[in-house]
């Protein structure tokens, strides 16, 4: 079955298996060689590598590569679709326009045969209609997966990088500090994976589009002679000057757009994270009967949305006018180009819409980059934004802390020298030995460093000397003056950081009972926000609940007991020293009833000065 573009449907089948074959090898290699090249070569490309690199080459790249080929598969195939739709087009015109010639000279048997290739590119429609429907929908799922299993293993990636060596804390000393790291590890994410498969297969299918169409329109272009002179082939040349020009016209307009998007995202996120913040501490500010600041503040935030935002409207208007303009003159540029050569018969009816269809595949193709230019802009601020991120990360783990080695159960301080971020001693060569049963209770005017000493023994601090040796894991335990609960069941609050699995629940309920919250023994399996509901004084028991279920060997307890009155405290320092008593406690406590619980006292003075003496019993 012959068409009257001269193409074979009979052996289409195989003709376009090996086409796919054969384009699917050579767009593989220049994929492969463009992606090197990039990766080395521009800044953005080195940004992505560092991001993501290990997923196309470590242990990953076994199930990765596979997936990008399969992926570039699909596209080739949806380009051989296209380039099929033409000839069946052109047959269609072709076959309607010989019909309509039949009709004109009382042509019958023509006439048959016109209607009879009708029918046939009707049914090679059908065919081919049926094939796209199928391919596009697996396309989809594939797709889909790909993008789903890269989310998932860059967002563990990115986390895991986030949170180990504690530098999702210590970001904030690393001098640029780090805005809004849950839009960089939510949103940036999904958009850096999205926009990077729909970028390079959109790129790359766009070169293999133009190259099948170019050889299509290479056969129906004609010469064309402007102003006396004649250019050969003026289709070909036409539809890449004019595609080349609007181009660079577009690049040039689109270009601020980089920054304000990546302006955009940051206003957004600072606006989103004051919305937070509010809800987060809603009881202070209604206390304070805040709303009028707080008003202030977020229609201020807003406001800087939208004046970028207008920036944002200003530039794509251009933006989107050009590349509106460029299109529509490009649907009616080809036919008028071609017209003259139809109606001096040189070419079919079929000819002139495959031409029309040719061009406007090049063209679109062409215009991909053009297009995508404020796609890309997104892009980039997401990867400036991620690899910002990973790059603190690392400059944060690179700062200094204390040397540390792990004990069986003694607390020993070496020459510890601890300073604030600005440079004044706090503490200078502390040193201190603790053995099991031992307690120290640190005492000092009110930014003395005594918080700052023990963030320096978390080995938390960048900005301390010297030498600890503890217990490790959760054999030392720090709690701070309003302990952390996390978002979930009372369970995994009580068990904190310990696995709540591993626990029996008659053990959680006994230690809450011990701490006086005998009313929440029966809550457990309860979710809420616990920090919103349970009141500093039960968060502080609760604290205490976790020291005796953990039973660590080291617990640091910083003001654990100022949300709770002197008899509650007397008693929950008595439970600690009897129930763990070979628990080494350090705690910090302005009030001087805390003292009698412990053996020993270091007076911090402030300015580098400490002094460690016992602590003398009171008669009871
Ligand atoms: N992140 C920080 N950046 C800059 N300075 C800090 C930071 N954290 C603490 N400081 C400073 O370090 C000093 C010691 O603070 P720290 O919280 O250790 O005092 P403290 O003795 O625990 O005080 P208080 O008894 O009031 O709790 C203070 O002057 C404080 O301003």
């Amino acid at each position: 079955m012959v068409g009257a573009s001269g193409i074979d449907w009979g052996q289409e089948l195989v003709t376009s298996l090996f086409w796919i074959l054969r384009a699917f090898a050579i767009s593989s290699v220049a994929f492969g060689i463009a992606a090197v090249l990039l990766a080395r070569y521009t800044r953005w490309g080195r940004q992505f590598w560092r991001i993501t690199g290990p997923y196309f080459s470590g242990r990953e790249a076994r199930i990765t590569l596979p997936f990008v080929a399969l992926l570039l598969l699909m596209m080739v195939f949806g380009v051989r679709m296209a380039v099929l739709f033409s000839y069946q087009g052109n047959d269609l015109y072709t076959a309607l326009q010989n019909a309509g010639s039949a009709l004109a000279g009382g042509d019958q048997a023509g006439l048959d045969a016109a209607v009879e290739a009708f029918w046939n590119s009707i049914i090679v429609f059908g065919v081919l209609a049926t094939i796209h429907v199928v391919r596009v929908l697996v396309n989809f799922y594939i797709s889909q997966a790909f993008d789903i299993r890269w989310r998932l293993w860059l967002n563990k990636h990115t986390i895991d990088h986030w949170l180990e060596g504690g530098a999702y804390y210590r970001n904030r000393f690393v001098d640029r500090t780090i805005d809004n790291p849950d839009q960089r590890i939510q949103q940036d994410i999904t958009a850096l994976v999205q926009t990077s498969r729909s970028l390079a297969i959109g790129a790359i299918g766009s070169m293999v589009t133009v190259v099948s169409f170019t050889m299509i329109l290479w056969e129906l272009s004609g010469p064309l002679t402007i102003l006396g002179v004649t250019i050969p082939r003026a289709m070909m040349f036409l539809v890449l000057g004019y595609v080349l020009v609007t181009t660079v016209v577009a690049f040039w307009i689109g270009r601020p757009l980089i920054r304000l998007n990546f302006l955009n995202e940051r206003l957004s996120a600072n606006f989103r994270y004051s919305l937070v913040r509010l809800r987060d501490t809603a009881e202070n500010v209604a206390f304070y009967r805040g709303e009028g600041v707080e008003r202030r503040g977020l229609l201020a935030r807003f406001a800087a949305v939208i004046r970028n935002y207008w920036n944002i409207v200003f530039r794509t208007l251009k933006f989107d006018g050009w590349n509106l303009t460029v299109n529509q003159t490009a649907v009616i540029f080809p036919i008028v180009i071609q017209a003259p050569r139809f109606f001096t018969g040189q070419i079919t009816l079929g000819d002139l819409t495959q031409t029309a269809r040719a061009f406007g595949e090049i063209h679109d193709s062409l215009s991909f980059f053009r297009e995508a230019y404020d796609i890309f802009a997104d892009y980039r601020a997401s990867l400036i934004r991620l690899d910002g991120l990973r790059m603190a990360n690392d400059r944060s783990r690179e700062l200094p802390r204390l040397a540390a080695s792990a004990t069986g159960s003694v607390l020993a301080v070496r020459g510890v020298s601890v300073s604030t971020p600005d440079g004044r001693t706090l503490i200078e060569g502390l040193d201190l030995d603790l053995e099991p049963g031992d307690a120290l209770v640190i005492k000092g005017p009110s930014g003395a460093g005594k918080t700052t000493l023990l963030r320096a023994l978390a080995r938390i601090w960048p900005f301390a000397t010297g030498e600890v040796r503890r217990p490790e894991g959760e054999q030392t335990l720090f709690l701070s003056q309003v302990p952390y609960l996390p978002l979930g069941g009372l369970r995994a609050a009580v068990a904190y950081p310990a696995d709540p699995g591993g626990i029996d629940d008659d053990r959680i309920r006994a230690v809450l009972r011990a701490v006086h919250l005998g009313h929440l023994a029966e809550r457990i399996e309860d979710e809420a926000d616990w920090s919103a509901v349970l009141s500093p004084g039960e968060q502080q028991r609760l604290g205490f609940a976790r020291v005796l279920l953990i039973r660590p060997a080291v617990v640091f307890l910083d003001e654990s007991t100022s949300a709770i009155d002197e008899g509650l405290e007397f008693s929950l320092y008595e439970l600690v020293r009897s129930e763990v008593p070979d628990t080494i406690v350090v705690s910090v406590a302005h009030r001087s009833t805390v003292d009698q619980h412990h053996t020993h006292r270091l007076v911090l003075d402030g300015e580098g000065g400490w002094r460690v003496e016992p602590v003398v019993a009171a008669p009871r």
